[in-house]
């Protein structure tokens, strides 16, 4: 669905050296960039302010062209054939709006249908699909500039769908939205990917969207890609130490002599114990068994490294 090979996008830059003296230089934003997205993927691709997420999602909608390199969307060359391009994706930028400021959100949808030749009976299936899934019902008529950012943002997405993309490009889909509005964007994605196989690529810095609707994840810094892969493989890369907490029956003074425990805490007197554990030295299983084995435990709970930590720690690895 995407192909992407040794991407590199550069800008020029001018900066005032003088009274009337001006320097150009070069900024390479992408630098030798690769990575697929097979069909019916969720990819997140994410990484620290300034990394290349943008450049890289503007190149991939033919809103830049390549410096150099091989990018194709959708069977396409996204700067060559840009409207051939829009008729196969979708595009939804948190910051930019494809709607009509001054009309009722459903004026544009109209607009789109014409602008995209979508079949009446198509469009009016999608629309309902996303108007009774993103609940649109009761702003459809309300002008799109008097609409709040979350549901302009449940707008954006509706339009973006409406021509029945196969793939869902979207930059900062929850940015600014409120807790409620970025659950039910993240649900409606999540069941657009799963149930149509609709292929989703987000740029997000909101790391709980990638724990909900991404199995992968591609993490970019300084123009370059810095980890590719699937979030749990990634987490046991750089994070391995889980947590195992047990709640005993009765107190015990340490359980750091169980075999598989790296180093132990007690709490409560010893009634709680936290247990820190590698996967590579033993498995929670195994580990809940021989603690079993010396006290009686009344709850337990394995603790990973959350989604934060582990991008953190793949920042650091440069
Ligand atoms: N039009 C431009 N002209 C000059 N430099 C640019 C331009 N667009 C991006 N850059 C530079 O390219 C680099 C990558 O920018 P980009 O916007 O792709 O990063 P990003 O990962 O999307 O960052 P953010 O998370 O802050 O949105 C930055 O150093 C940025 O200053």
């Amino acid at each position: 669905m995407i192909e992407v090979r040794d991407l590199c996008r550069d800008f020029t830059v001018t900066r005032k050296t003088g009274r009337f003296r001006r320097e150009k230089r070069t900024v390479r934003a992408v630098e030798g960039v690769s990575f697929d997205v097979a069909p019916g993927e969720a990819v997140g691709y994410v990484g620290p302010n300034g990394a290349g997420k943008s450049t890289t999602i503007k190149v991939l909608t033919g809103i830049l062209v390549p410096t150099s390199g091989h990018v194709r969307v959708s069977g396409v060359d996204p700067s060559r054939s840009r409207r051939e391009l829009a008729r196969r994706i979708g595009v939804v930028f948190g910051q930019r709006s494809q709607l009509w400021w001054d009309l009722p959100l459903a004026d544009s949808f109209d607009l789109l249908r014409a602008i995209y030749r979508v079949p009446r009976e198509d469009h009016a299936k999608r629309l309902r699909e996303c108007v009774d899934l993103l609940e649109l019902g009761s702003f459809l008529d309300t002008p799109v500039r008097q609409l709040s950012l979350g549901q302009r943002m449940r707008g954006e997405v509706t339009a973006a769908l409406l021509h029945g993309p196969e793939l869902l490009v979207l930059d900062e889909p929850t940015i600014g939205l409120d807790l409620e509005s970025k659950e039910r964007l993240r649900e409606f994605l999540a069941e657009l990917n799963t149930r149509r196989g609709t292929t989703l690529l987000l740029t997000t810095h909101d790391l709980d969207d990638i724990e909900r609707l991404c199995p992968r994840l591609v993490v970019i810094d300084r123009g370059t890609v810095l980890a590719d892969g699937p979030l749990e493989a990634l987490r046991a890369e750089v994070a391995p130490e889980r947590v195992l907490v047990v709640d005993l029956e009765e107190p015990v003074d340490d359980l750091a002599g169980v075999p598989g425990v790296a180093s132990a805490t007690a709490e409560l007197n010893g009634l709680r114990h936290r247990l820190v554990f590698r996967r590579a030295d033993t498995t929670a299983a195994r580990l809940i068994a021989a603690v079993a084995a010396r006290a009686e435990v009344h709850d337990l709970v394995v603790e990973e490294p959350e989604i934060d930590d582990v991008v953190r720690r793949l920042y650091a690895r440069r």
